[in-house]
């Protein structure tokens, strides 16, 4: 089956091109000018970041593999401080490029590192993670987490190409799966019901990277996000609404020093947002009972420790959409129907969190 382009529009439009087979359009997606490229990769991942470094370096281009830690332990400042001493060695040019291999956590470093190196030099990231292909990937957000919260250090820095090698998905363990797949349902809730259907019609293919509609629910989250993106880089409004369920979620993976999975915590998060938008008349019994049971058939988590509330509520205060000491979370006023809570009262967020709490 032929490659799937989805155009990310904007000052500087880009692809995301998705299928089996599609490493060979690396070249393309990095342009003539470029001479060395930094490939900074997951290190767990050199039988994908060596076919990677061999498509560059037939094609043309000096590519210089630079590992980094595994998951969340790259999203670190010691880590990017690295790179950077490492881009300085190499002679790293603003003619030159960095392609980021890996989940999320490598993707949201390089890009990190691509745009605060001499302020900007062109990126292109290859997720190797269902999350990094229909999320991370795609939309420019790159960062860094500090003990205070979760990626507090970042910039908007879209990528010039997005390659989503379909078949990078196979090696991926099962709960990292899910976790991506938490975003996936994201979508659905916020834009897009049809994603819901085909993960309910079919949880355990939806919950593995051979499923029959595996690459349907991958270009769907991709189109969500692209579409999304395309209009609100800069998170000015619309681009709020892919942050659904990450209020809380993110206070999680704070309140775990980092150690619990991202889509884990979100799908947490979504239905602690739902219970939020039911408790304040917004949403039906059946759309919050639908969260929980569309997020349990594939395996992911929909409560948290009771204990934990005060620390969540604290963690809650560093999220990006409050405006000043007003915390603003995403809610559904219906289905794929995206509106915002404003300046919640303790005692309603408290409330929601006893309807989550284990
Ligand atoms: N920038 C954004 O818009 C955005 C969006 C969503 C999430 N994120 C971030 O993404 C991160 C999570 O990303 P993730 O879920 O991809 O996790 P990850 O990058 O931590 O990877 C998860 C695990 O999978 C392994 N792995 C990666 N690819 C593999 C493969 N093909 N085969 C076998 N193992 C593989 C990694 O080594 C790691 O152990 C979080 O830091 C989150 O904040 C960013
Ligand atoms: O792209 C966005 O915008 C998102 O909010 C997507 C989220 O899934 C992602 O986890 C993002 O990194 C969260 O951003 P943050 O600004 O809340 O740190
Ligand atoms: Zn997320």
């Amino acid at each position: 089956m032929s490659a799937t382009r989805i155009t990310v529009r904007g000052e500087s439009p880009y692809e995301v091109v998705i299928g089996t087979g599609v490493l060979e359009e690396l070249p393309g997606l990095l342009g003539e000018k470029v001479r060395t490229v930094a490939v900074v990769h997951d290190e767990a991942l050199p039988e994908i970041a060596g076919p990677v470094c061999k498509a560059l370096e037939e094609a043309g281009y000096t590519a210089c593999p630079l590992p980094v830690p595994s998951g969340e332990a790259a999203k670190e400042i010691g880590v990017l401080a690295g790179l950077w001493s490492d881009f300085a060695r190499l002679g790293v040019t603003r003619s030159d490029a960095v392609v980021g291999v890996g989940g999320g956590a490598t993707t949201d470093l390089a890009g990190f590192a691509a745009a605060s190196w001499l302020r900007g030099v062109r990126a292109v990231l290859v997720p190797t993670t269902l999350l990094g292909m229909v999320d991370a990937a795609v939309g420019g957000k790159t960062g860094i987490n500090i003990a205070e919260g979760k990626n507090l250090v970042g910039a908007f820095h879209p990528p010039s190409g997005v390659l989503c090698e379909l078949s990078a998905l196979a090696t991926m363990p099962h709960q990292d799966y899910i976790s991506g797949l938490a975003e996936v349902i994201k979508a659905g809730f916020i834009a897009d019901p049809k994603i819901l259907e085909l993960v309910e019609a079919d949880p355990a293919g939806a919950a593995s990277p051979t499923g029959t509609h595996t690459r349907e629910l991958v270009e769907r989250a991709v189109r969500v996000k692209a579409e999304v993106v395309s209009a609100d880089l800069r998170e000015s409004g619309l681009r709020e609404i892919l942050n659904y369920g990450h209020t809380l979620g993110h206070a999680i993976e704070k309140a775990e020093d980092y150690r619990f999975r991202h889509g884990h915590a979100v799908a947490i998060g979504m239905v602690y947002a739902a219970e939020l938008a039911r408790l304040t008349g917004r949403l039906d019994a059946a759309t919050v009972e639908r969260h929980r049971t569309v997020l349990t058939s594939v395996g992911l988590p929909t409560g948290y420790r009771a204990d934990a509330w005060p620390a969540l509520r604290e963690g809650m205060r560093v999220d990006k959409k409050a405006r000043g000491a007003t915390l603003r979370l995403v809610v559904l006023d219906g289905l794929a129907r995206p509106g915002r809570l404003e300046g919640p009262a303790d005692e309603l967020l408290a409330a929601a969190y006893k309807e989550i709490a284990e």
